[in-house]
């Protein structure tokens, strides 16, 4: 039996279905090559032959040996509003490549062309892809399914790869079972945030101490790392950082920075503060005057400083309070309960400027009081600035977040940030400092995801930004849009490189699983082939340029991977254009079903995509047809 989700029968999509996120997502958003093609066809009556297109990649992205297909809900939308204007028809007649062509070009066929005889099928969205597999196919006319070539490409190859270097930095920071729902196999002790153990992470106690100077793990229990996207500001642009934002969601990140991606997308919105909020503080002056509101009964409250004056004050949600709005016994000046523990802690070199500055962030968000602690230095004075603060705060009744590291080595820094954490727990006998944030940050890659991982480190959460968003190890995805059949022909495109080598036909794309559960490799058949993969059944298998390579496989379970989602005059097929979040969720499934060695980060195994045995034999003997015989004199 095949799983095949294909829905027929769709009723049509109503006027008011969603527009491309980006409002340059329109039919001139298109390279000139392929205005100049439909003209070309139209003038020569062939715009109206029906033709198949593949969209796919030749080469997995970063080394690796997957890709995940992204994009598709942008494509949707696109060819669900896909209208030439009357202003884009003027603009289009008016250029000089253009200007000589008949005006019924323009009247007739541009201005009332639209997607209504396209059909497309496409793999689910977020699904584990392989080279020369079709992400999407595209049945259409000549003309129009040319003339969509450029935006499809543009609409899949970045969310693709963005999507897939963000899982690949979350499988490297959290291991293959990223997910807090991952089923099987994942580690059953649960810290006491919501989040589970760090792969390899101890489970007992702890406090045990931790062997800095080997800089090897500590006994420490771990929580896996969670991922924040903080790319915005070194993005390809507007487009590319609330793309980057999107597609990295779907890849595994849990929050983004991005304000704008989290407004439109729903997304979880993260952030901490900046150097320059750190600097602007100059003296202990500016904030001597700030009060915290004390919350109720069962805080650890150890003072009795009462305000006693009415300066800027700040609720337990970080919103001012006004001078009628103070009630004097339950506002405290903060400052004096940090330099309390200054003095008891005998840390009086801390810089004072820093000092201030945490006291004004911890006033305003006494709630997410996480602090960028590497403005002076790290250890002597961020640390310590942080920790007395924190101890304050936690006077009042307030749990605060952590810390942020933003420079230096990150492995060696959250180690000892993490040590200073659990010796001040068993001092004053505070539980929430064993449950502080370490955030790192500063030019994270997946490289130096892994470098930490064997270095050992304590860090529960990075922001990443230049290398997720600039894809700086592979800037580009090569997807390609090719044409294999015209009229119900197939057609080839040879090549020197054997890589290029176009499979001619309309195929049929199945995922095979064995019996491990998890797939074994992507077979292409010809889609009038007799004999197409059943479970149980001997299916022979092969390379597509070398016929001794092959493999015979008894499939378990036989998933066909694309099914139709948009339907020409019906368009979008109901069901395929997913929420982000289900799409993540879809990628994470895979991930936790995934042959190990195909997620190794060097030398990682390669997944096997064949052809059906006829198929090979067609295009050998196509490739043999439309190969000129070359003469040597
Ligand atoms: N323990 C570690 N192992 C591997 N790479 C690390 C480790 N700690 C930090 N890094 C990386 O090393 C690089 C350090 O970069 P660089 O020397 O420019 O920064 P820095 O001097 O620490 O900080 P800055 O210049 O921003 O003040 C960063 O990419 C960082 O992520
Ligand atoms: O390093 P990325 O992965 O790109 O993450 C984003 C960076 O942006 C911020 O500072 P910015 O880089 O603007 O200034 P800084 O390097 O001086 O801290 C932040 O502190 C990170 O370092
Ligand atoms: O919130 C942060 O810490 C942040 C956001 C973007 C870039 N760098 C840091
Ligand atoms: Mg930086």
């Amino acid at each position: 039996m095949v799983d095949d989700d294909d829905d027929h029968g769709a009723p049509p999509n109503p006027p008011s279905f969603p527009r491309p996120s980006n409002n340059l997502v329109t039919p001139l958003l298109t390279d000139l090559y392929q205005i100049t093609m439909a003209y070309a066809y139209w003038k020569t009556n062939q715009h109206e032959r029906i033709a198949h297109f593949e969209l796919f990649f030749r080469k997995n992205p970063f080394g690796g040996s997957y890709t995940l297909f992204a994009g598709l809900d942008e494509v949707l939308k696109f060819l669900s509003n896909f209208r030439f204007t009357d202003d884009d028809i003027t603009y289009l007649r008016n250029t000089p490549q253009l200007s000589h062509c008949e005006n019924a070009f323009f009247d007739d066929y541009l201005r009332n062309l639209d997607c209504s005889m396209v059909v497309v099928h496409a793999m689910k969205e977020g699904s584990m892809a392989f080279p020369r597999v079709p992400l999407l196919t595209v049945t259409a006319p000549l003309g129009i399914g040319n003339l969509i070539e450029t935006t499809m490409l543009t609409l899949v190859n970045y969310p693709s790869l963005v999507a897939t270097n963000a899982c690949r930095m979350v499988v490297a920071a959290r291991g293959q079972f990223w997910e807090e729902n991952a089923g099987a196999n994942r580690p059953t002790t649960r810290s006491r945030r919501d989040d589970d153990a760090a792969p390899g992470g101890k489970r007992n106690d702890r406090r045990k101490s931790v062997q800095l100077a080997e800089g090897g793990p500590s006994d420490y229990t771990r929580r896996r790392p969670k991922l924040v996207e903080f790319g915005l500001r070194r993005a390809q642009g507007p487009d590319g950082g609330f793309s980057a934002s999107k597609y990295s969601h779907v890849g595994g990140f849990h929050a983004t920075s991005n304000v704008l991606a989290g407004k439109i997308l729903d997304l979880p919105i993260a952030g901490t503060h900046a150097h320059s909020f750190v600097q602007s503080y100059t003296s202990l002056d500016l904030v001597g005057g700030l009060t915290v509101r004390r919350l109720g009964s069962g805080t650890t409250t150890t003072t009795t400083t009462t305000t006693t004056t009415t300066t800027t004050t700040c609720d337990e949600d970080g919103g001012r309070g006004g001078e009628d709005v103070v009630d004097h016994d339950d506002y405290v000046h903060l400052l004096p309960l940090a330099l309390k523990y200054r003095e008891e802690t005998g840390w009086h070199d801390t810089n004072e400027g820093e000092l201030a500055a945490f006291v004004g962030y911890a006033c305003s968000f006494p709630n997410g009081f996480l602090c960028l602690i590497d403005t002076y230095d790290t250890l002597q004075s961020g640390l310590r600035n942080f920790v007395l603060v924190a101890l304050a705060l936690d006077d009042l009744g307030y749990t605060p977040r952590g810390i942020r590291l933003d420079s230096g080595d990150l492995s060696y820094l959250s180690l000892e940030c993490e040590h200073v954490f659990h010796e001040m727990a068993d001092r004053y006998g505070r539980p929430f400092f064993l449950d502080l944030d370490i955030v790192a940050s500063n030019d994270i890659n997946e490289n130096i995801l892994h470098s930490l991982n064997k270095q050992g480190h304590a860090i529960t959460m990075f922001g990443i930004g230049t290398n997720l968003v600039t894809c700086q190890s592979q800037p580009a995805l090569g997807c390609v849009y090719k044409l294999v059949e015209v009229d119900g022909k197939p057609r080839i495109k040879l090549s020197n490189d054997i890589e290029k080598v176009l499979i001619p036909g309309r195929k049929v794309a199945y995922r095979l699983f064995g019996e491990a559960g998890w797939p074994l490799l992507d077979l292409l058949v010809g889609v009038d082939e007799a004999d197409q993969p059943t479970v149980g059944n001997r299916t022979l298998c092969l390379h597509p340029f070398m016929e001794q390579k092959r493999v015979a496989v008894v499939p378990k379970r036989v998933v066909k991977l694309h099914s139709m989602v948009f339907d020409g005059r019906n368009g979008v097929v109901p069901g395929h254009l997913c929420s982000l979040g289900e799409t993540r969720q879809y990628v994470n499934d895979q991930v936790n079903n995934t042959r190990p060695d195909l997620l190794r980060y060097v030398n990682p195994g390669e997944y096997k995509v064949s052809i059906s045995e006829p198929m090979f034999r067609f295009l050998h003997k196509m490739w043999h047809m439309e190969t000129p015989v070359m003469e040597l004199r």
